[in-house]
């Protein structure tokens, strides 16, 4: 087995098991620099599953996962948070850190043990604002803030952390309109500057205008990998979710 020449991130016939279940099956493809990939199916299908082995929180229980050429689990966390940014669904923190606080914490990888951010992480920080459009959320607590904008905030911090790749689950629920056309655009940028990007989203419509590249799973299985807008057509989309 190899580490995929070129690949940030690479499963090779990677599968997951929940007790005797079979989760995730036979996985093989790689993810490149400059790459907008959207991960598609029906509820339960194996997407945040796939995510958490791409992330290295949980190992294959076959087949292997590669990060820039070598095995996830020789990579420790902290190398591992310096390359890949999580976005995950619905994460609401116990203390009311300001928003400020937590784009910081984006941070953490570069300064871990620092008393404070250094200029060029507090440039990050606000860098990631700005581009999220929340500069005027910087000293709210965030758990005082909405669904959409703690989604946004967390962009920020994803964004803030500087890391090649972007890893994002669900990265539109509770956004407003104006919001999701700033994340698609952002997500963009991103990939043009040569961040890899993948984003589990439940949307095929947009994924189609948005994502270069799709990515279809069902249980468990890749139904269809290729470019997004020839692959979410009809026919796909009736077969990819038709009832089990
Ligand atoms: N902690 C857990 N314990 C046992 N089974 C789990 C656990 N988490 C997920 N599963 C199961 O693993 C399978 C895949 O779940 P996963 O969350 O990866 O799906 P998903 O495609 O992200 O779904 P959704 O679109 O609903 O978020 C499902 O059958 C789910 O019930």
């Amino acid at each position: 087995m190899s580490g995929g020449a070129g690949a940030l991130l690479r499963m090779d016939h990677a599968g997951f098991h929940r007790g005797r279940r079979g989760v995730l099956h036979d996985l093989s493809f790689s993810i490149k620099r400059g790459e907008l990939v959207a991960l598609l199916g029906p509820n339960g299908a194996g997407k945040t599953t796939l995510l958490r082995l791409l992330l290295g929180l949980v190992p294959p229980g076959s087949g292997q996962v590669w990060l820039e050429g070598r095995p996830m689990a020789t990579w420790s966390r902290r190398e591992i948070a310096r390359r890949i940014a999580y976005v995950p669904q619905g994460h609401v923190p116990l203390f009311p850190y300001s928003v400020r606080d937590i784009v910081g914490m984006g941070r953490l990888a570069e300064t871990p043990f620092a008393p404070r951010l250094r200029e060029a992480d507090r440039d990050a920080v606000a860098h990631a604002l700005g581009a999220l459009a929340i500069a005027h959320l910087a000293d709210r607590a965030y758990t005082d803030l909405s669904g959409g904008e703690r989604q946004a905030v967390l962009l920020a911090r994803a964004l803030a952390q500087g890391a090649a790749i972007l890893v994002l689950d669900e990265p539109e629920t509770g956004l407003d309109y104006g919001q999701k056309q700033r994340l698609y655009a952002l997500l963009r940028r991103l990939a043009g500057q040569g961040h890899a990007v993948i984003a589990t989203t439940h949307d095929p419509i947009q994924a189609a205008c948005v994502f270069d590249r799709a990515i279809l799973l069902r249980h468990g299985h890749v139904m269809a990998d290729g470019p997004a807008a020839a692959l979410l057509g009809p026919a796909m989309l009736e077969r990819l979710y038709a009832p089990i």
